[in-house]
């Protein structure tokens, strides 16, 4: 019999992802979907096809969530933090699949990324467990981009630098960002279409605007287009970012790791739109050839793709442009440092939507139903 399967958030960014992958690979066919919102239930919706609605429920009645045999929250962690709690204390025994951190780290919960920890996925599920989170995108990424390296048991350290897009931070952000440009743009127009445009007065302008009381920046505070954000989610006591420190905690606790692998870096926000891209600086256990290594990463799954080491290759294929809205996980700039032969460096990028978000939660779907 099909399950029924609820979705929360289907119509924020992950959850829109989330729906156009079920859709391109026809998973709907295999469930009975049913569709909640937290804010227009009881409407109608086109959400599957233009012929029929979908009635939407209430995503904060239990007695609605309780039908269900699979509950999917992309809809974040306030509304994991209020119904999570609440649908399993009264003995829900259901699965759910969230896109949300706050469940994460809990010990009777799985952080799901199947390419990488599908045995263990497996184990779980046999053993009962009924709560499958994916991981944060960064660690995802990274996971997927330097898969061959973590399951070969060949990483000493590693320290990471993330070039972390907008939708990262949600849809409100993303928007501002552009709204940015646009505010740029308009108010520069007739600098760039002159005879002589001179690029310093332009860029002093430009430097003038991001501190003007209209400036967009209501949610992140600050310019993010033609500028950076070295910060990304909460302080912690020991000086890291809560972005910083999921790298290592997830990151182990996806592999499931007996001895915890050392992992640290910093976490950056740029002005991108939906593909995060990550510098690695490794040290290996042991001197590995390059031509090795790039086996080593293409035998682990079938999303990495090697660019060579070339200016234009690199310029082309190695960037968000190229990656966005695509499952590719192109890796780079492959070369020993020279602090040494087992010093290694590597660029990556990925979709942080599709598999830094929505894509692992839909293939724990399928191992469900
Ligand atoms: N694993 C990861 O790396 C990532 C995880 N996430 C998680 O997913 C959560 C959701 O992120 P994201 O999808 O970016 O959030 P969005 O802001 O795009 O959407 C969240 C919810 O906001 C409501 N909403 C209100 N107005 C609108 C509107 N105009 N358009 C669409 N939705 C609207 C919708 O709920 P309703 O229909 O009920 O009103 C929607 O489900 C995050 O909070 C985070 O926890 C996000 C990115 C990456
Ligand atoms: N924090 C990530 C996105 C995200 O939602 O991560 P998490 O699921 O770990 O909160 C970013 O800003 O790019």
């Amino acid at each position: 019999m099909k399950k029924n399967v609820g979705f929360i958030g289907w119509r924020g960014m992950v959850g829109s992802v989330l729906i156009d992958r079920m859709l391109e690979e026809k998973d709907f066919q295999n469930i009975n979907s049913v569709f909640f919102s937290t804010s227009q239930f009881e409407e109608y919706h086109y959400i599957l096809n233009n012929q029929q609605k979908e009635r939407l429920r209430n995503a904060y009645d239990i007695e609605q969530l309780k039908e269900m045999d699979i509950i999917i929250s992309c809809q974040g962690s306030d509304y994991t933090e209020k119904m999570y709690f609440k649908i399993r204390n009264i003995g829900w025994q259901g699965y759910w699949i969230d896109a949300a951190s706050s469940l994460r780290m809990n010990t009777d919960t799985l952080i799901v990324l199947d390419p990488i920890n599908k045995q263990n996925i497996i184990q779980a599920i046999d053993k009962g467990i009924k709560t499958f989170v994916g991981g944060n995108c960064t660690v995802s990424l990274m996971l997927l981009a330097l898969g061959g390296l973590f399951q070969n048991n060949l990483i000493d350290w590693l320290n990471v630098s993330t070039y972390q897009a907008a939708s990262g931070a949600g849809s409100a952000y993303m928007l501002e960002m552009i709204q940015q440009m646009n505010f740029i743009c308009q108010s520069i127009q007739k600098d760039l279409f002159t005879k002589t445009p001179s690029i310093l007065d332009i860029e002093k302008k430009i430097t003038r605007i991001f501190n003007e009381k209209n400036f967009p920046k209501k949610n992140f505070g600050v310019a993010l287009t033609g500028s950076l954000i070295p910060w990304i989610d909460a302080p912690l006591n020991n000086q890291q970012t809560r972005e910083e420190w999921k790298i290592e905690a997830e990151t182990n606790k996806i592999l499931n790791s007996k001895k915890n692998i050392n992992i640290d870096g910093i976490c950056v926000r740029v002005a991108t739109l939906r593909c995060h891209s990550q510098s690695f600086t490794i040290k290996l256990k042991k001197d590995i050839s390059i031509r090795n290594i790039e086996e080593l990463l293409l035998e682990n799954n079938q999303w990495v793709t090697i660019i060579p080491n070339e200016e234009q290759l690199t310029k082309v294929k190695l960037s968000p442009v190229n990656v966005s809205g695509t499952l590719s996980i192109p890796v780079g700039r492959l070369r020993k440092l020279n602090l040494g032969k087992k010093y290694l460096s590597i660029f990556s990028v990925g979709d942080q939507l599709l598999w830094g978000a929505a894509e692992p939660l839909r293939r724990m779907l399928l191992l469900l139903i």
